[in-house]
């Protein structure tokens, strides 16, 4: 059995890392952290775990997480960065939630996330964790990057079109939702019921830190610049992601043949469905699973492509994602652990 560490177990990417390991056949729970629980049984502040998870919350000093062979950090930026050596010097692997080791340039890490970065030594070692994309680093890893949420739709939609050649890098736009639950459990007045709810808006319009992220991965496919407009958007729902994905055609294509490459290049990826032609992937079709669904269409059969993705973003978006990684670290079936069916309605 795996003996899998949680640092920030209380947070929504921690209890849904919970609900994914408690039901996994290789994974022994062995320690989840919180600095604000210490001593609460987990199954009091989950009960949807109760009978599941036996656990207690354990201060992060109290906590002996070098017993583990992996440790997740479901935790806000620049955490796991402060604890990753000593854990990897042990022995143990690594998969950060967060943002420490996604961006190889310290100096964009800090102009993005205005903390100092406290081991920049490791960012080469780090291994992007998109498996669909880097499967075979992924496989030899010890510290894993876990993309962003908003990263992840966006590169498995993009990736196809740059790779081919097929459409113009330096105009890349994508429009892109998260449900309230992207933002954290953490209180703060902008996830508020009555800011949140019956309200919809764009945020970080003048830049936000998924844009360096998402450009940087994709530039490794193409030769051209990569030239991305990203705007999210918060939408009134808990949980889903939705991005509309546009790009400029600049070769002669056919619907069939723009159809034919995502279904080839997806055909052994058990975590994408390339849905048939003109579908309207929802987000509910991805809720609490670890897949992620896309759709081409072509407006007027004009030089526009749009991609739409959808997935859950505490899912295929951080969670289902990380347990994905930790599968191929270890040699496990990519999918063990991960093969819930959406919730729908
Ligand atoms: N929510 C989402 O959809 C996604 C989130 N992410 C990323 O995953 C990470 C976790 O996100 P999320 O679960 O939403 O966040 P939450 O705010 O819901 O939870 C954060 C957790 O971290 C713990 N924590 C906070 N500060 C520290 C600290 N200094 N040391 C140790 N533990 C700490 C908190 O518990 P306590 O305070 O008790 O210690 C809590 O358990 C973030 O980096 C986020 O950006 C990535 C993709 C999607
Ligand atoms: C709705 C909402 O607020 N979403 C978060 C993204 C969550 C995510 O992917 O997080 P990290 O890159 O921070 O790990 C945001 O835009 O900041």
């Amino acid at each position: 059995m795996i003996k899998v560490g949680i640092v920030g177990g209380t947070g929504y990417t921690g209890v849904e890392l919970l609900r994914l390991l408690a039901v996994h056949p290789d994974v022994q729970l062995t320690a989840i952290t919180s600095r604000k629980e210490d001593g609460l049984p987990v199954a009091d502040m989950f009960p949807s775990l109760r009978g599941r998870v036996a656990l207690a919350f354990s201060a992060p000093e109290k906590a002996d997480l070098s017993q583990c062979d992996v440790v997740f950090f479901a935790t806000p930026h620049g955490v796991a960065m402060a604890q990753a050596p000593a854990l990897l010097a042990a022995g143990v692997k690594v998969v950060d939630l967060a943002a420490d080791f996604r961006l190889k340039d310290q100096a964009s890490f800090e102009q993005w996330y205005k903390i100092p970065h406290t081991c920049p030594e490791l960012l080469e070692q780090a291994v992007y964790g998109l498996a669909e994309l880097n499967r075979e680093a992924i496989q030899g890893a010890s510290l894993i990057a876990n993309p962003g949420c908003y990263p992840t739709t966006m590169q498995l939609g993009y990736y196809p079109l740059l790779k081919a050649g097929l459409i113009d890098a330096g105009a890349l736009i994508a429009d892109c939702k998260s449900g309230v639950s992207g933002a954290g459990r953490k209180a703060e007045i902008g996830t508020l019921f009555s800011e949140s709810s019956d309200n919809f808006k764009a945020y970080s319009v003048a830049g936000h830190r998924h844009t360096p992220e998402t450009a940087a991965q994709l530039q490794r496919f193409t030769e051209q610049k990569v030239d991305l407009v990203f705007t999210p958007h918060l939408v009134p729902m808990i949980r889903g992601m939705h991005s509309t994905l546009y790009a400029r055609l600049t070769k002669e294509v056919s619907n069939e043949e723009l159809q034919s490459l995502f279904e080839a290049q997806y055909k052994d990826a058990p975590f994408v469905d390339v849905m048939p032609f003109g579908s309207h992937p929802e987000t509910r079709s991805t809720r609490g699973s670890n897949m992620l669904r896309m759709a081409l269409h072509r407006p007027g059969n004009g030089n526009t492509v749009i991609v739409l993705v959808v997935q859950d973003n505490l899912v295929k978006g951080a969670a289902g994602q990380a347990v994905q990684c930790m599968n191929l670290m270890f040699g496990l079936e990519e999918t063990t652990g991960l093969t819930q069916i959406a919730l729908m309605p």
